[in-house]
């Protein structure tokens, strides 16, 4: 359908704002010359009809990466990483008007889409350090005859596919490590948050990335464009973050031509309090880690698990922070929440909301969709969570914090565990020995301890389980964009 934008965004550089593609450093129309709307959550206004690309675009896109990626990965590592490095340097210098786009098609608030841009823009800075520090190693031979040497190079070809919850970061902390490692990169944003994406493009372009190194193929037929990521054999690795059955689906795409693979799944995110923990503390962890993006994390808190005897003053203590939420527009200055995504994404939360009110749950604060518009959903806090209800099992991605009671330590970290997922966890306790003994139990790959903050670019970010493999961000990342070549020298006496 064709729409006209209504955009009243005001930004240093309108040049940022694209609604073509970004194929072999062109700006591109969709063949077919169909488009798609973005749609503002808060207002409903159509920010932009971008190019709607479909399968012929993509494997076009990917045949450019491949001739483009033989050139990078010849450059030194030190050109790659300045390359990067004025990435990062234009990337915060746009910071401002990279939140503004990033608020109008996500909806989270202002302040937290450009502490997105600089969370996304560290993982650049980052890896251009990190590009100069790929390391081979020499090996002790098994005979007087020969040498081995191992080398790492870049995998080559590398698509990726992201969700619309952190438009910019997500991309930020694939195409890093992938381009200073010496790869080329295709990218498909979420339809519903492309924009974040080719405004990256353009900063790119400006920074001196060479034309197919890397390139955003946008549409609204993940299926089409996703099919051919995982079946193209010029595409060496797939990176992806989103939901598990997503994932799942792609990891089974992607065996036909074995394929490296990189998974940032879904979470089901553990909070648990001790009755020795310092409760204030213990609050703004849970504020920090449950509410960030109005609950739209794959490491949001989804289950908080409170000792009994201090359940009802955690609770109460918890649903008076949440009740100073400024539900709004993110891009209004009082807001401290926006909405959620999309209708749908409103929808889910309600009824896993439902589920647990009729199963005997209480709402603090909260409990229902928000009259501000049908993206909104008030941050709610449910007393009573028992774990017969969807909230226990399920990824809740909105603002609602069920708190289940436990007794013993054994129990919390049964309870803990008792989930498919594993990505984050997050404990607050003073008993020193508990926090390694507990710290070791969790069946997960991120642990927050005293703290509900946990993503850096410094850090290793990735989970266990049907979280899924593989890390992002931190020294070990760059591993996940490098294969280990092994170099046999014989006839040595
Ligand atoms: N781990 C995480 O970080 C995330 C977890 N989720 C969880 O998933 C739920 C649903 O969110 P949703 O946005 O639908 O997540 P999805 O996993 O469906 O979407 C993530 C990305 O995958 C793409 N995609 C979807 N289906 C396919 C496919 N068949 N082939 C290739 N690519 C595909 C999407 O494209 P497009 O958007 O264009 O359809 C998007 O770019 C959330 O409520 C949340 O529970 C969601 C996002 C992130
Ligand atoms: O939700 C996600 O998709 C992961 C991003 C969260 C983070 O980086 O902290």
């Amino acid at each position: 359908m064709e729409m006209t934008p209504a955009t009243n965004l005001q930004l240093k550089r309108p040049d940022l704002l694209r609604s073509q593609a970004y194929i072999n450093g062109e700006w591109l129309d969709a063949d077919s010359g169909k488009t798609l709307a973005v749609i503002n959550p808060a207002s409903g206004v159509v920010i932009a009809c971008i190019a709607d690309l479909g399968v012929d675009e993509t494997r076009r896109a990917i045949a450019a990466a491949e001739q483009a990626q033989k050139l990078w990965a010849r450059k030194t590592a030190k050109a790659r990483a300045n390359i990067l490095r004025q990435w990062f340097n234009l990337i915060m210098a746009n910071q401002q008007d990279l939140a503004a786009i990033l608020t109008a098609e996500q909806g989270k608030t202002l302040a937290e889409a450009a502490g997105e841009i600089a969370y996304g823009a560290n993982y650049i800075e980052w890896f251009a350090e990190e590009a100069k520090r790929i390391y081979g190693d020499i090996i002790a031979p098994p005979s007087a005859d020969k040498r081995i040497l191992v080398i790492k190079q870049a995998v080559g070809v590398v698509a990726s596919i992201t969700p619309w919850n952190f438009p910019n970061a997500m991309i930020a902390r694939k195409v890093a490590p992938a381009l200073a490692a010496g790869c080329a990169f295709v990218c498909k944003p979420a339809k519903e948050t492309p924009l974040s994406a080719l405004a990256m493009a353009v900063l790119g372009e400006e920074a001196g990335i060479p034309a197919g190194v890397f390139n955003v193929v946008c549409g609204s037929s993940a299926s089409a464009i996703g099919g051919e990521m995982t079946s193209n054999p010029l595409v060496r690795k797939l990176t992806f973050t989103g939901s598990t059955p997503v994932g799942k689906t792609l990891l089974q795409q992607c065996a036909a031509t074995v394929k490296k693979t990189s998974m940032e799944l879904g979470g089901n995110a553990p909070f648990i309090v001790f009755d020795d923990a310092d409760i204030d503390a213990a609050i703004a962890g849970a504020m920090a880690s449950k509410y960030r993006n109005a609950g739209q994390t794959c490491v949001c808190t989804n289950r908080i698990l409170v000792q009994r005897g201090i359940y009802d003053e955690f609770a109460e203590k918890l649903a008076a922070e949440v009740r100073k939420f400024q539900l709004g527009d993110g891009a209004a200055a009082e807001t401290t929440m926006g909405p959620l995504v999309n209708s749908k994404a409103a929808r889910d939360v309600t009824a896993l909301v439902d589920d647990a009110l009729a199963n005997g749950a209480t709402a603090l604060t909260g409990g229902r969709a928000s009259s501000l518009g049908d993206c909104f959903y008030e941050p709610t806090v449910l007393t009573g969570a028992t774990r017969e209800m969807r909230v226990f099992k399920e990824e809740i991605f909105g603002p609602v914090a069920p708190l289940f009671a436990f007794d013993t330590e054994e129990e919390a970290i049964e309870m803990a565990n008792d989930t498919e997922f594993g990505l984050a966890a997050y404990f607050y306790t003073q008993d020193h020995a508990r926090i390694w003994r507990f710290g070791e139990a969790l069946e997960y790959g991120i642990v927050g301890i005293n703290e509900g903050l946990i993503s850096n670019e410094m850090a290793p970010f990735g989970g266990v389980k049907e979280s899924g493999s593989g890390r992002e961000g931190s020294k070990y990342g760059i591993d996940d964009y490098v294969e280990i070549k092994y170099l046999c020298l014989g006839g040595l006496e």
